[in-house]
């Protein structure tokens, strides 16, 4: 289990992260979330032992996360970290890479090792390519794969799929998703992304003005978002008479006392957004067709 026991942080006198508690089972895959420069990878690089804490404990079962004041190298075997630079060898192969730590007294296991985590990754073609002829978001994916060759008991992931493509990030998250989940790997995500923790996450800790604001499954938060932060997460909303709607619980009526004017319509796919006036506000729901600019749509609250 993973303690952070009232944590804070400071760069140069600026608090960053202050009095941060929360705890992390094993196999647990927990999601940090937060606007940019609330802390997230400052936490992260925490945990991995890169700073020294100016307050506070950090623990991985019986062992102490301890800064560079008190280790010489820092990180520890149980535990690995995928940052954002990817701190790859240029010059090797991508299975070299993989099995870089792999010990060679087991051939056969090596290599059945890294041909597994080249198939997590999607890399199998790519095996034999040296690492500085790839792309970043195939860089990102030998990250990955090196993080996981050595299984560590817990894995820190700082934005994992930021560099990958639409077209390979579904499966690849699913791929690494589960592969941690089937080996009971703890994981902790830095992500923007709500694709990365829909489905995924067991919680979401929503870091706000230097603290935790809210510490709970993805469901609940969804269900019920305390803050515009949380609900800005999940989507677009609006604010009805002081409560949070998201656009698609705003729902195109015959009558109603919520008459919009439309302003704009962005085309999403399954659906359009439509942007509108509300009184004097701006307001967004979701509409199966395009809707006439200027016309006066009815509105219903539906949650
Ligand atoms: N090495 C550093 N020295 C001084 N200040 C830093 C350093 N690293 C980060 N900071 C500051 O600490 C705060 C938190 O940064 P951090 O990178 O942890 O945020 P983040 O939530 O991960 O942001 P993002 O989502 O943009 O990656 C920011 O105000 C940042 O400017």
């Amino acid at each position: 289990m993973l303690q952070v026991k009232n944590l804070s942080f400071s760069f140069k006198k600026t608090p960053v992260l202050i009095g941060i508690d929360f705890t992390v089972k094993q196999g647990e895959n927990v999601a940090i979330i937060g606007e940019s420069g609330s802390g997230k990878s400052t936490l992260l690089n925490l945990i991995y032992g890169e700073f020294d804490l100016e307050q506070g404990e950090i623990f991985w079962n019986d062992h102490q996360i301890l800064g560079p004041k008190y280790n010489l190298v820092v990180g520890y075997e149980f535990m690995k970290y995928v940052s954002q630079e990817f701190d790859l060898m240029p010059f090797i192969t991508v299975e070299e890479n993989i099995g870089k730590h792999l010990s060679n007294f087991f051939p056969e296991e090596k290599k059945a090792r890294t041909t597994e985590l080249l198939e997590v990754v999607e890399l199998t073609e790519l095996a034999k390519t040296k690492v500085k002829t790839l792309s970043g978001g195939q860089k990102q994916r030998v990250a990955l794969a090196r993080a996981l060759a050595k299984q560590p008991e817990i894995i820190l992931l700082d934005e994992p799929f930021s560099h990958i493509d639409n077209f390979q990030k579904q499966s690849l998250r699913r791929n690494v998703f589960k592969y941690l989940k089937d080996k009971n790997i703890t994981c902790l995500v830095a992500t923007h992304d709500k694709e990365d923790v829909l489905g995924y996450a067991d919680r979401m800790i929503v870091l706000n003005n230097h603290k935790i604001a809210v510490n709970n499954s993805p469901e609940q938060l969804f269900l019920n978002p305390e803050t515009p932060l949380i609900a800005s997460f999940f989507g677009e909303f609006n604010i009805i008479d002081n409560t949070i709607v998201y656009a698609h619980q705003l729902k195109i009526v015959e009558q109603s006392n919520l008459k919009a004017t439309v302003i704009e319509n962005y085309f999403k796919g399954s659906y359009y957004l439509v942007e509108a006036y509300l009184n004097d506000d701006i307001v967004f729901f979701e509409s199966k067709h395009k809707q006439a600019l200027n016309k006066i749509i009815n509105l219903e609250v539906c949650k």
